[in-house]
């Protein structure tokens, strides 16, 4: 049973993922979430397992956006793998994810986690392609005295969307409430942005 699931409507937004045991699944349907709040636009939940019968429709896409578990400071072997395919099955073939939208999650077991450094990382396999990279606009929470746990952006991240999740909690329960209300922010961000790219496409196509 393939295990992509999608919404029906113009601007495609598809959302390409590994998760390990559960916790980054939790982030990326909560990405999806946020795709689905912006009329116009269409999710893709694409698990990193099941690339190979959906390069087409990556290619189809106006924005992908690339989530990871870290795994030792780092993507995944798996995102890695799928990252890796690609340069075969879409950069060989002509470029074919040129001046789409990217943006990136990752969450991780401590608050830290070297997070920083998968976001890094998928910013530059954006770039690799020729991607333009959205970022998470959001202000970084929890660092003062009227701050808490269920801020939006708690940990502090601009580069894209962070979690944390406890490692003895399962993903019934991690991550926390407020890392997928974040993740729910850059996914309705990044549909807004591909939505105003395409319109604007169009209208740059219009004879003057
Ligand atoms: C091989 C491995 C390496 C890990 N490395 C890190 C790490 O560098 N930093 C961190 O904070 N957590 C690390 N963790 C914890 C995971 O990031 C954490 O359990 C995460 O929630 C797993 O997400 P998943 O359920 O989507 O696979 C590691 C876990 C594994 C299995």
């Amino acid at each position: 049973m393939d295990n992509v699931t999608t919404t029906r409507t113009s601007t495609r937004i598809a959302i390409v993922f590994h998760s390990g045991f559960g916790h980054t699944r939790r982030q990326a349907e909560a990405i999806e979430a946020g795709v689905r709040k912006v009329e116009g636009a269409e999710a893709l939940l694409l698990p990193v397992e099941e690339v190979d019968r959906h390069w087409d429709d990556l290619e189809a896409a106006q924005a992908i956006i690339f989530g990871t578990p870290t795994y030792m400071g780092a993507a995944s072997a798996a995102f890695k793998s799928f990252a890796e395919a690609s340069s075969r099955s879409v950069m060989a073939r002509g470029y074919l994810w040129k001046d789409k939208l990217a943006a990136g999650f990752t969450n991780s077991g401590a608050r830290s986690g070297d997070k920083l450094a998968t976001l890094i990382q998928l910013t530059l396999f954006a770039a690799q392609h020729g991607m333009h990279w959205i970022n998470l606009d959001l202000p970084p929470a929890n660092s003062s005295a009227q701050g808490s746990e269920a801020d939006l952006n708690r940990l502090g991240f601009w580069l894209g969307a962070a979690a944390q999740s406890n490692t003895d909690e399962g993903p019934d329960t991690a991550p926390p409430e407020s890392d997928l209300a974040t993740a729910r922010h850059l996914g309705k961000r990044v549909a807004e942005a591909a939505l105003q790219f395409a319109r604007g496409r169009d209208a740059a196509l219009l004879p003057a």
